[in-house]
């Protein structure tokens, strides 16, 4: 943790750029605040008479403000006589890790000093860890155990130390007395605890509201030891609470207000440091405000001073967009309304209580959150939102939050619909066992209703819920009463949600692409929030696509790449190239989670570092295995989506993309296997991916890099009608018949062609067809046409004698010996004026398709190629007369291997990436 020391040198100007940023809008959230309730009719006067008052008396010392001004009425004045109001009032808050040690009290005192404003109202809590020593001091006398005396010396020693440390001469003395007058005061009183073995609440809140007592006139000596005037202010004067049951108190707004007034009339002061969590009832007994008490105490203090700003200083920079353990890319929100702040607070984010929220709100007056170990971070300032004309569904999803540990309980029964009485008795009877229902959905067909409780509740609900409905459940009027366990909500929060089309679309498609089920769902009227309850297992993918998706954060994909060959290599090679700007200008944040190849695997974590992947797997790996390979994956939650890349050309590797797809897995391949295999399981395939949200990309499985499979299915999907697809599909038989024109041998230019990337592993695949013959039926099937790849007739180059090799490197070791058949079959195509060309058909109108080896003449746009080119001609109901053609460069490493490149930004922005 930086110190504040260390964080800002000059935290006065950090102060002073922060009021430059914020005074406009506070000042005009106020002034709005101060229009309506003059509309109203409502406590305006006293405000009217501080913001009216003579530049002059501005910021002079509070006496002059202790008369009624001559422009206001006695009557106008009500009961708030001496206490001083308006935005020359700024209050803080710091908690008690803020006054965790005196050099933390003396930065406090330094933020309290530099704070520009007239008037200032700090609230404190107790020192960190004392209000737990002081519980723990009643416990201990309550249990009649005799240790709570030494306790208590530690609670001493711990303050005096602080103090002798922050404080000197006779400001020193004064608190020690004061403090040794407090011990024996409490001596006596945990004596007392101690022989009754019992203990009040206003005992416990007596003994244990010393630590702000403490801490409050520490940090008031230490600011008046640097020559400002302050005073200190025991808040049990002031403050003034009902208890309303178990572990609540309400604000008694008037009481406190006149309370505060007398207070302002004994201690006029410009800079007031206050006890937080500590007050009074009506009767003068010591209260609290229970949990998190302190930043309530600021809200109310801030709302009855009408304080232009309540700011509450914490240990991080701001309220965030998720909880940043589960999002690591979570970002502090500048802005947050009052409504965000208490939907992110009930479900569980680190805000402020709802309760806290209320008394400032009241009054338009800001709350923001700021780090005291890093003043330089602007905090999150909760305010009423300003009108935002963008419109985009980034600002509407302000932020995400999760609860774990739910149940769902599933109430269903065709006797509940339209009978008046079914939720009553439902939630009366979960009410009886005092569980909490956390979230509601009924269906309008009102043949069930569900809703979410803590875990540790369902099966108390439960047992009541079959007791209540005993005999609609014999009678069949209910047929279950279902428990579904560990479950969690996701919320989205956002005020602007509210009647902005697309929200819930966008959030449910985010969430179906990451492959998560959704078992309930809740969108109130007010739609702040949208809740899906899912399962505990999916909750921190789902967070993490839901947050992705609103651009709140990048869109992460974790890639899997198996078989870094010669086309895994390159893409590896363009992925760490171009990693950097993707994150930059496209906001998509590609991981490489794993390599594998055939013999040994590397897996990592966060993502493996791809300038020395060669090296990782070289001397980190373990032995290769796919399910683990895959496993791994999936089940890293930090990323929602997955993606494998398979670069082999394995059939065993192919035949578990079905499996992948089912488990949300995406599958991205240049490999043919799968789609020029069987022609069952091609279907089921195809229908798996179809129906669910998982992507399958091959766009290099025919002309590598050249977009031919985006042609044909833009061709289909507009409503065109494939007749023929022709063309030269084999980059490496191309290459071969386009530099075999008598100058060198034919094995020669084979071999070219292994050299320069362009054959398959086994050169046999190319030569003898069989490549293009896959490449055709993957065409012929996207086409519709169900054929088998037997069913295509292929003309096979590789001779007779060397089908058998036994690997690809035999055949072209024995290839020499066939050159002369091949001179020959050249020079007599050359005779006519013809070129050799091998061509794929894929003829749509009658069903079928064949490969074979043509002579075309020289202006044949098929003799006009070069290199590696393809060129595939489309002739459709729409480009009849002239067929539609692409052609380029269909083979070879790069291409390739961008080919693939971009099947992955395609699943990127399919993933919600800007496009
Ligand atoms: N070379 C090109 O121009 C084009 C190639 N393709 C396709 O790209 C794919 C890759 O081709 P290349 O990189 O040239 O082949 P390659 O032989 O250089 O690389 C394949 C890699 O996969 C590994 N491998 C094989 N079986 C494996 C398994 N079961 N598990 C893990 N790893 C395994 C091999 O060890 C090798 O590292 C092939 O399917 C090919 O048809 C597609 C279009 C163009
Ligand atoms: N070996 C293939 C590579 C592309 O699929 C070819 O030569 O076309
Ligand atoms: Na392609």
């Amino acid at each position: 943790m930086t110190s504040l020391a260390a964080a800002s040198p000059h935290p006065g100007a950090a102060f002073a750029a922060r009021r430059r940023h914020r005074v406009h809008p506070t000042r005009e959230a106020i002034s709005q605040c101060w229009r309506r309730e003059r509309s109203q009719g409502r406590s305006f006067r006293s405000s009217l008479r501080i913001s009216n008052l003579p530049g002059q008396l501005r910021g002079d010392v509070p006496k002059n403000l202790l008369t009624p001004t001559a422009a206001v009425s006695v009557e106008q004045v009500e009961a708030s006589t001496y206490l001083p109001k308006g935005d020359m009032w700024s209050v803080h808050k710091f908690g008690g890790t803020c006054m965790g040690t005196p050099q933390r009290i003396q930065n406090v005192a330094d933020i309290v000093l530099r704070d520009p404003s007239e008037r200032k109202l700090v609230v404190v809590s107790a020192m960190s860890k004392v209000t737990d020593m002081m519980y723990n001091l009643v416990n201990k006398a309550q249990a009649r155990d005799d240790s709570y005396i030494v306790a208590l010396d530690e609670v001493f020693e711990k303050h005096m130390v602080a103090a002798k440390d922050l404080l000197e001469g006779e400001d020193l003395a004064r608190f020690l007395s004061q403090m040794h007058a407090d011990i024996s005061n409490l001596k006596a009183m945990l004596r007392a605890i101690y022989i009754a073995g019992h203990v009040t609440e206003s005992f416990s809140d007596f003994v244990v509201g010393h630590g702000e007592l403490w801490s409050a006139q520490m940090l008031s000596f230490a600011i008046k030891q640097s020559g400002t005037p302050c005073s200190w202010m025991d808040t049990r004067e002031v403050l003034v609470v009902n208890p309303t049951g178990s572990n609540q108190v309400d604000p008694d707004y008037l009481e406190s207000e006149k309370r505060l007034d007398k207070w302002f009339a004994r201690k006029p002061a410009e800079t007031i440091i206050a006890t937080g969590f500590i007050a009074s009832t009506h009767e003068n007994i010591p209260t609290t405000l229970k949990r998190d008490g302190s930043d309530f105490s600021a809200a109310i203090i801030g709302s009855l001073v009408k304080a232009r700003q309540v700011t509450i200083w914490t240990d991080v920079d701001g309220v965030f967009s998720a909880d940043p353990r589960k999002v690591s890319e979570a970002v502090i929100l500048s802005t947050l309304s009052y409504q965000e702040a208490w939907e992110m607070s009930y479900f569980g984010a680190n805000v402020l209580h709802p309760r806290t929220i209320i008394p400032v709100m009241k009054y338009n007056i800001p709350i923001v959150i700021r780090n005291i170990f890093n003043i330089s971070a602007p905090g999150t300032m909760i305010c009423q939102q300003p009108t935002n004309e963008d419109g985009d569904l980034e600002a509407c999803v302000k932020a995400f939050a999760t609860i774990d540990k739910l149940a769902l309980v599933n109430v269903e029964g065709t006797g509940m619909a339209g009978v008046p009485g079914t939720a009553n008795a439902i939630f009366g009877a979960v009410k009886d066992v005092g569980a909490n229902v956390i979230m509601i959905s009924q269906a309008s067909s009102e043949h069930s209703v569900c809703f979410a409780v803590p875990e540790k509740e369902v099966s108390a609900v439960s047992a009541a819920l079959h007791v209540r409905f005993r005999e609609a459940l014999s009678a069949g009027r209910l047929s279950k009463v279902e428990v579904i366990h560990n479950c969690s909500i996701l919320a989205a929060v956002g005020l602007r949600m509210a009647s902005t089309p697309g929200v819930s679309a966008t959030l449910f498609d985010a969430l179906a692409k990451a492959n998560i089920n959704v078992r309930a769902i809740a969108q109130g009227c007010s739609e702040y929030n949208i809740t899906v309850v899912l399962k505990q297992e999916d909750c921190v993918r789902a967070l993490r696509a839901a947050h992705s998706r609103f651009f709140l954060s990048k869109t992460t994909l974790a890639v899997g790449i198996i078989g870094p060959g010669l086309i895994g290599r390159t893409l590896l090679n363009q992925l760490k190239d171009q990693a950097a700007v993707l994150k930059e200008n496209m906001n998509i944040d590609l991981r490489v989670m794993g390599i594998t190849g055939s013999r040994t695997m590397f897996l990592s974590d966060t993502g493996v570092d791809l300038t020395q992947w060669k090296e990782l797997l070289e001397t980190e790996a373990e032995p290769a295995n796919l399910d683990k390979f895959a496993y791994h994956l999936s089940e890293n939650h930090f990323f929602p989506n997955r993606v494998l890349v398979d670069c082999t050309a394995d059939t065993s590797v192919a035949s578990h993309y079905y499996d992948w797809l089912k488990k949300g897995i995406h599958v991205i391949t240049p490999n043919k296997k799968a789609n020029s295999g069987p022609l069952d399981r091609y279907l089921k395939l195809r229908t798996l991916q179809r129906a669910s949200y998982t992507h399958y990309f091959y766009e290099a499985t025919v002309g590598a890099g050249l977009p031919i499979i985006s042609t044909l299915r833009g061709l289909l999907e507009t409503g065109d009608k494939i007749l023929r697809i022709e063309g030269i599909f084999s980059g490496t038989l191309s290459y071969i018949f386009n530099n075999f024109e008598g100058t060198r041998t034919f094995s020669d230019v084979v071999a070219e062609a292994k050299e320069a990337g362009y054959t398959e592993p086994d050169p046999r695949d190319d030569l003898s067809g069989t490549d293009v013959a896959r490449k055709v039926i993957i065409l012929a099937r996207e086409s519709g046409l169900r054929l088998e790849l037997s069913d295509i007739p292929v003309r096979s180059l590789v001779p007779e004698e060397l089908r058998m090799c036994s690997s690809g490197n035999e055949y072209m070791q024995k290839l020499p010996s066939f050159d002369h058949n091949w001179a020959s079959e050249r020079k007599e195509a050359e005779v006519a004026g013809e070129v050799l060309r091998y061509v794929g058909v894929v003829d749509v109108a009658n069903k079928k398709g064949q490969v074979e080896l043509r002579r075309y003449k020289r202006d044949h746009p098929f003799a006009q190629l070069s290199g590696s080119d393809n060129i595939i001609a489309f002739t459709t109901s729409r480009y009849k007369e002239q067929p539609l053609i692409v052609r380029g460069p269909g083979a070879g490493a790069e291409v390739t291997a961008a080919g693939v490149f971009s099947d992955i930004l395609r699943l990127a922005s399919y993933l919600g990436a800007p496009s």
